[in-house]
């Protein structure tokens, strides 16, 4: 049977003889399901022993293929031989974590910090793996180089490698992996599959293997061994990929079973029984090395057995991981018996601890940071943790949630139906499926779990979004029945916040940092050019900015000409000689800077981006991926603005570069670290935003971890305009709203500063529109801002009557004449956005407040579903309001119940202001 909950007390292991020799054992007391049930005693027999080492009171415990036996009246319980014991479960440790852990605890938590740097071993790694996919899926070798080599071409062209040399290296590689698949060891009959992302539900195990043969792991390594055997910590990766397809296993054979192996539990089952008992470790540098020159084993092809012996030590060690990573904070890792002078951690490590003033083996370089950028370093890696646990959970959704309740969450579309699959060139496949209709966070151009039903149970492959709507169409890897699709979370974003505090708070100097840390105002030189003449806090926003010594911040509420500011910034920044990165939360944002400067006849930025990211008509600026390494490389290094969003400042590229100016638009939405990702690439900065609009995006909820992860929820802009208000200047007109619109979010977000820029936009109406008359709209809908109360019902997150009232509304405003293309719906919850959308007419954007922020139209409709208590996400925040009701020109109608909204002093006010 299976324990599994948190634990309540932790015995001392010792040593005991039994019938069958000597043998450590200790006790620790759980409360298992979870811990619903009453505190339970589990021996923990052998090496399992050791886990008391490290097992606290209030982890996680999994015990499976408990032994029950009753001693003294009372039920205990105790491993037995097939038995694993996994300490916290949930948290999903990465498989090359557990690799590099075993090479040394060290490197795991300096990866972890520091992220992987620009180097070449890693792109030719890179292109060798992408390479081996494409040989087992059939492709032409020459024409896999070609184009992997290419793809890297602006990493290669960075690294100043000849592209040339690089196809015949990989050459090279690729003859050993094409020497062993020719090897007749395989037959048509054989089950293979390239690359498999594999999330385990019992070990706590994620990651991808390179290959699955016959069941078994196949694994990739561009080193050279010859020795006999695989190297120890790459035994390990593949063991921990057995375990997880012994797991997968399992679970398709309890989904054959019961036919959709929905509610099957397949972490009942012995996978370690079900793992694979061969892995196979391919060393392709072998085929390159000179035979004359090396002595020993050189088949690139290296098997080994797995026993149960070696999976139990993987998971001990997967528990070692699990156990330190519990309280969240700093770890110092401690070293292997490996030799620091062979590792090409070394200097990271010694510099690491020398700033942090933490032992290691390797010495420290460099002296500690001061106790306050101490406490901050801890109080963010935390955040960030907490952050991260936020992101597992949403993993463990995958098989804790049905697909219903994935779909209802939005993270899912169920349902699908299979039309046709096609292979395209280069091996991958275009799997199409007829939608239902139903909507979801998924976007085109997401990476997602496509599956034949089941994103962890089922068949599954990562799948590309090329379209959505009436036929969902993905690109994939290995073709699968597509059923269904799922938001497959990511750690990206908090992997590269803490390599972003890493380099911010470890790496940077003590008067660089001085700022940040309040040792020190800003400082602003001298100038008194005029910039813009018609506007004076925007002509002061670009002065402040090409004065600043170190950051400068500004303030734009709704409609006042961030963008256009930014864009005279950006120019006034290079026509003083500076390089400038120009980077905001999201593509759209960065995309709009770029069109400004078009505007302003400012045409040379190079524009860093994905394909489906970039909007198709900023394509022309964007830097292609793939092509000549020296040219690719020549344009990003030469280019004086270089846009890319935050997220991509924290790529290896983008790491790689330095600029005089970082220009960050979207500011208030940024994490603290998320901005420190583009700060730390610059000299100076510019922080451009709105604290009192969409605050940080954080998926840790205030309660999760003790709120550990509240340090996020402030962002960077917010905390440097509220430290350094000179600093700082507010753009105080607004080129959007009619005054009618804007009076309310002026009074209770901009203390009434905020004022219409010109007559024509305060007294504009929704008549100055072509062919719209006033007479055509019902008389209640003719002043500029209206509110209607259809008396509805909220039901979960839907208002049906509300949703009737909605259309309708719009409706008038159509049949007025105002086109749909210039109407916005904003409702609070997907659901209701909807039931409008099913009746909304064509070409009406209906969307939640999150989705509008950062646009306009001339008419908008707010939808707010509460009719008893104000809950839900819109509610939280009275910034989610402020956006909402700023996002009208013309006209901006309310619909809600009146009652609920008076309930609390600032809807109220805002119903006797729109009545
Ligand atoms: N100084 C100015 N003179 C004339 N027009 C201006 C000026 N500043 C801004 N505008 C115009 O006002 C409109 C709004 O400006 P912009 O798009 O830059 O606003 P924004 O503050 O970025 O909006 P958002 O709140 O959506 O971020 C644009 O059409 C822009 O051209």
């Amino acid at each position: 049977m299976q324990l599994r909950g948190p634990v309540v007390e932790v015995g001392d292991s010792r040593t005991v003889e039994t019938s069958r020799g000597t043998s450590d054992l200790a006790e620790v007391r759980m409360r298992p399901d979870g811990g619903a049930s009453d505190a339970v005693t589990v021996t923990l027999w052998g090496k399992w022993a050791e886990t008391t080492d490290y097992l606290d009171p209030g982890m996680d415990l999994l015990v499976t293929n408990a032994e029950e036996d009753e001693f003294r009246g009372e039920i205990q319980y105790a491993t037995q031989r097939e038995s694993m014991v996994v300490v916290d479960p949930g948290f999903l440790v990465d498989v090359t974590d557990v690799r590099s852990w075993v090479q040394c605890p060290r490197m795991y938590y300096l990866n972890k910090l520091s992220g992987l740097e620009l180097a070449y071993p890693v792109v030719k790694g890179t292109i060798v793996h992408e390479v081996f996919g494409d040989l087992l899926r059939g492709r032409d070798l020459d024409d896999a180089i070609d184009e992997h080599v290419a793809e890297s071409g602006l990493e290669l062209g960075l690294l100043d490698e000849d592209p040339e040399a690089v196809a015949a290296e990989v050459r090279d590689h690729a003859s050993a992996i094409e020497a062993w698949l020719q090897q007749g060891t395989l037959t048509d009959t054989d089950q293979w599959r390239s690359e498999q992302t594999l999330v385990s539900e019992t070990y706590g195990l994620k990651g991808r293997a390179d290959a699955v043969r016959r069941g078994g792991p196949v694994e990739l390594k561009t080193g050279k061994n010859t020795k006999r055997e695989p190297r120890f910590q790459d035994k390990i990766q593949a063991a921990c990929y057995a375990l997880l397809l012994g797991e997968q296993a399992v679970a398709d054979g309890a989904a054959t079973a019961a036919d959709g192996g929905e509610g099957v539990d397949p972490t009942a089952g012995d996978h370690a029984a079900e793992a694979p008992d061969t892995g196979t470790l391919l060393y392709t540098k072998n085929a390159a090395v000179e035979r004359t020159e090396e002595t020993g084993d050189l088949s690139p092809a290296k098997e080994f057995s797995l026993g149960p012996g070696l999976l139990k030590f993987v998971v001990r060690t997967r528990n070692e991981i699990a156990a330190m990573e519990h309280d969240m904070s700093v770890p110092t890792g401690f070293e292997a018996d490996a030799k620091c002078e062979y590792c090409f951690e070394q200097d990271t490590c010694m510099a690491v601890s020398g700033r942090l003033d933490q032992e290691s083996k390797a010495g420290q370089v460099g002296s500690p940071i001061p106790e306050d950028e101490r406490a901050y370093f801890d109080r963010f890696y935390r955040a960030i943790e907490a952050e991260r646990r936020a992101v597992h959970r949403e993993y463990t959704k995958l098989w804790r949630q049905s697909g219903e309740e994935r779909a209802d969450d939005d993270r899912a579309l169920i349902d699908l139906e299979p039309i046709g699959r096609t292979e395209r060139e280069g091996g991958r496949w275009e799997l199409r499926a007829k939608g239902t209709g139903a909507v979801s966070k998924i976007r085109a151009g997401d990476v997602v779990l496509a599956s034949d039903g089941h994103p962890v149970r089922g068949r599954a492959e990562m799948a590309r979004v090329e379209q959505l709507g009436e036929e969902v169409v993905v690109t994939t890897d290995e073709p699968v029945e597509l059923r269904r699709l799922d938001v497959y979370p990511s750690e990206i974003g908090t992997d590269r916040m803490l390599t972003a505090l890493h380099d911010a708070v470890l790496k940077q100097s003590p008067e660089k940092k001085a700022v940040l840390f309040g040792r020190r105002e800003p400082e602003f030189g001298e100038d008194d050019t005029v910039y813009i003449d018609n506007n004076e806090a925007q002509n002061e926003a670009v002065s402040l900015a090409v004065r600043a010594e170190d950051v400068a911040l500004i303030h734009g509420p709704p409609g006042t000409g961030k963008t256009y500011t930014l864009a005279r910034t950006v120019r006034a920044l290079v026509e003083r000689g500076a390089r400038v990165l120009l980077t905001a939360f999201t593509n759209r944002a960065v995309d709009n800077a770029i069109e400004a400067l078009e505007e302003q006849g400012y045409e040379d930025i190079v524009r860093v981006g994905t394909e489906t990211g970039v909007r198709p008509d900023m394509q022309e600026y964007r830097l292609p991926d793939s092509g000549d390494p020296q040219e690719l490389a020549g344009q990003l290094r030469d280019a004086s603005v270089v846009a890319a969003t935050t997220a991509s400042c924290g790529s290896t590229v983008m790491r790689e570069q330095s600029f005089d100016v970082a220009l960050v638009d979207e500011a208030g939405q940024l994490t603290e670290p998320a901005t420190l990702a583009a700060v730390s690439l610059a000299e100076k900065s510019v922080l451009v935003g709105d604290h009192q609009q969409l605050p940080p995006v954080v998926q840790a909820a205030d309660d999760d971890d003790d709120g550990a992860a509240a340090p996020l929820q402030t962002s960077l802009f917010e905390r440097l305009i509220e430290a350094y208000p000179d600093a700082g200047v507010m753009l105080d007109r607004q080129y959007r709203m009619s005054q009618r619109i804007q009076a309310f979010a002026s009074r209770e977000f901009y203390d009434g500063r905020l004022r219409p820029a010109t007559g024509a936009v305060a007294g504009q109406r929704i008549d100055d529109l072509d062919g719209v008359e006033m007479d055509a709209l019902p008389p209640t809908l003719r002043d500029s801002v209206a509110f209607v109360d259809p008396d509805g019902r909220a039901l979960g997150n839907t208002n049906p009557v509300e949703a009737e009232s909605v259309v309708e509304t719009v409706q008038f405003y159509v049949d007025a004449g105002v086109p749909p293309e210039e109407i916005g719906v904003i409702a609070p919850y997907r659901a209701q956005v909807a039931e409008i959308n099913k009746r909304a007419p064509a070409g009406v954007t209906v969307d939640t407040v999150d989705r509008f922020q950062g646009s306009s139209k001339e008419v908008i409709v707010v939808s707010f579903v509460a009719t008893d208590r104000l809950d839900g996400p819109i509610f939280e925040d009275y910034r989610r309001i402020n956006v909402a009701l700023t996002r009208a020109k013309k006209a901006l109608v309310l619909v809600g119940d009146a009652d609920a909204l008076g309930t609390d002093p600032v809807y109220g006010r805002m119903v006797e202001w729109a009545r």
